[in-house]
């Protein structure tokens, strides 16, 4: 089954988040400048630069190990490069000052790899968190109804709000992820992988979900993955991480024919014929 999702590629969401840096202001909601990482001797990224536009779903795919979660922490303050400039919503990413710190975490909503729900949090607890900490003034009655909104918006049924997130399917905790991600309406939202560990059909699932919510909410997403599904069928654009740095970063279908050898792999080889084939069957 090709997975077809609402809204096609390339076509941005008419109305942005009203924090989102203005559509052709020239002014990315994202910029990475001249980025350097390494870890002792392992150098990750050299010199890597980046830019993410408003209102775009951008892929960031590369072999395993170049960076691409990395690059994501960096972005997020979650890890201090050795060198490079980072802006994110015009705000520098490698401050000090706590209350720009405080800005770039309260405009970001990050799903990661594994969900990171709190295991002994119900999922309404979970999405809440985030509410408590930004919001600790809102009466609790609104901030469970403010929950119970996230993770309706994530696809969830209303009785996931009091299940620990033991109890919920690998997909199911992924939405419940999402919930919290989005508990304070964040213009830019980081997703690391997460059709992972997905059957094919609750992929093509979550893959609509991010398409639907990013049109909606005027979203900014910056999608780590492996899927090529997922690329072909949401991604504005594709960043390639290759020698520790991005090597080419366009729409889908001028990466493809980029001349790059691991490019040429990903795009042509084997796995993506097939996935080429299932696209055109
Ligand atoms: N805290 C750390 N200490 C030492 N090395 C690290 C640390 N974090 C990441 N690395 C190394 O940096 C490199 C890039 O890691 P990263 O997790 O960003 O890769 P990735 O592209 O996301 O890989 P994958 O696709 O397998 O998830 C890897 O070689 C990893 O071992």
């Amino acid at each position: 089954m090709a997975r077809r999702v609402p809204g096609s590629p390339n076509a941005a969401p008419d109305a942005l988040h009203p924090l989102c840096p203005r559509r052709g202001s020239g002014q990315p909601i994202v910029r990475v400048r001249g980025l350097v990482n390494r870890f002792g001797e392992q150098v990750v990224h050299e010199g890597l630069d980046l830019d993410v536009w408003p209102g775009e779903i951008i892929g960031i795919v590369g072999g395993s190990g170049t960076g691409k979660s990395v690059l994501m922490r960096a972005i997020l303050g979650l890890r201090e490069p050795q060198e490079g400039e980072i802006e994110v919503l015009g705000l520098n990413a490698r401050t000090d000052d706590a209350t720009q710190r405080r800005a770039i975490e309260r405009n970001t909503g990050v799903l990661f790899q594994d969900g990171a729900l709190f295991s002994s949090l119900t999922v309404g607890e979970n999405v809440q968190v985030p509410l408590k900490e930004y919001h600790g003034d809102l009466p609790d009655s609104l901030r469970y109804e403010l929950a119970l909104l996230k993770v309706k918006l994530a696809g969830l049924p209303a009785d996931a709000l009091n299940k620990l997130p033991s109890q919920l399917s690998g997909g199911m905790r992924k939405r419940a992820g999402l919930a919290r991600a989005l508990a304070l309406d964040p213009p830019l939202l980081f997703l690391d992988e997460p059709t992972a560990g997905l059957d094919p059909i609750g992929a093509a699932a979550f893959d609509r979900l991010i398409r639907t919510l990013q049109q909606a909410l005027g979203l900014t997403v910056f999608l780590i993955t492996h899927d090529l599904d997922t690329l072909y069928a949401i991604c504005d654009r594709v960043a390639v991480l290759a020698d520790r740095k991005v090597v080419v970063c366009a729409p889908i279908h001028e990466v493809e024919r980029f001349d790059h050898p691991w490019v040429q792999e990903y795009f042509h080889g084997p796995r993506a014929r097939a996935a080429q084939n299932t696209r055109e069957a």
